[in-house]
């Protein structure tokens, strides 16, 4: 008896402690990214699904950038096919593009619409190709080539970075109540898709639709030291510093890089947080000390 008795004041915390919260961000859009090593097993991504319906429940506007990483390599490899990186982004031929666009926007997008309508929600699955909403250009990238004086070029093939978001298709949806859940395939102005590294895309929609938050959701407990210890409230110059000694490397340099760049364009605050803990796009939005690394703008 005692114990439920403190079970049933437990929850009543939670949820007063979450009213200030809700009243904050009632009308709000809430960018979470979700990517491909944070959809671990059934129950977290239950759990994930759950967490978003619940914003849209109470009045935010949640709107999901998932990336696939670790999916279309499982297909990739399945077909016999190598994936290689350059600098974080998976260098990209024809062959490995329509692999792209099968896993993102097929698979993995339908999955999490799925999810999330079976918790109650209405999502609605989309591409950049859907209504125009996301145009690419071809990423160039380049690395110091001493013996050539000059900076090289390396072509990783139909990788793509934003070139200008379209927002029409998704206000449509938020306005009639639908959840957009977005696959980060841009099309180019030849026609062609590009692959976009989901991180740069979630970045770049937060800042266009003005959102309160971008939460990035990981396989880390947030941007780590050398020590494995959370880092949070950094400056750009701790992260200059943080990226040029090595510490923040591969798939957390697009993360943490998009990042800055968000709340520099007037996104209020920027959260990396770690996927694995159920629940914790809910941790993160409703309770005072939130969870993982905060990044916000001055
Ligand atoms: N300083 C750092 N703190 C935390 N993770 C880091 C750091 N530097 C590099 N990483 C790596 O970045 C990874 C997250 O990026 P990525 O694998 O692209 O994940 P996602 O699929 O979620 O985008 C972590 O699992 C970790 O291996
Ligand atoms: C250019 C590039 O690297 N694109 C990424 C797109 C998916 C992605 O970003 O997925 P995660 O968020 O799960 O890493 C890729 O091909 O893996």
């Amino acid at each position: 008896m005692t114990l439920n008795v403190e079970a049933a004041m437990n929850v009543a915390k939670v949820l007063t402690e979450a009213l200030p919260y809700i009243q904050r961000f009632i009308g709000r859009t809430m960018v979470i990214k979700y990517g491909g090593n944070a959809m671990v097993d059934e129950r977290l991504k239950t759990g994930f699904a759950r967490d978003v319906v619940l914003m849209k429940t109470v009045g935010m506007n949640p709107v999901v950038v998932h990336g696939g990483g670790p999916q279309i390599g499982d297909l990739l490899k399945r077909i016999g096919k190598q994936s290689e990186f350059v600098q974080g982004m998976r260098v990209t031929d024809r062959e490995t593009m329509d692999v792209v666009e099968m896993v993102l926007g097929g698979q993995v997008n339908k999955d999490i619409v799925n999810l999330i309508n079976r918790c109650g929600g209405r999502a609605v699955g989309l591409t950049g190709k859907d209504g125009d909403l996301i145009r690419a250009r071809k990423m160039t990238l380049t690395r110091n080539a001493p013996e050539l004086n000059a900076p090289e070029i390396i072509d990783i093939g139909h990788v793509g970075e934003v070139a200008s978001i379209d927002t029409g298709v998704v206000d449509m949806l938020v306005h009639g109540d639908f959840i957009p859940v977005i696959a980060p395939i841009g099309v180019g102005e030849d026609g062609l898709s590009y692959n976009i590294n989901a991180d740069l895309v979630a970045g770049r929609m937060a800042e266009v639709l003005g959102a309160e938050k971008l939460i990035l959701l990981t396989n880390a407990p947030g941007l780590m030291d050398a020590e494995g210890k959370v880092l949070t409230g950094l400056s750009t110059s701790r992260v200059n510093e943080l990226i040029a000694d090595g510490t923040i490397h591969g798939g957390m340099l697009p993360k943490i890089r998009c990042a800055l760049e968000a709340v520099q364009s007037g996104v209020r605050s920027a959260h990396i947080i770690d996927g694995r803990v159920e629940h914790s796009v809910l941790l993160e939005v409703f309770t005072d000390e939130g969870i993982g690394t905060l990044i916000q703008g001055r």
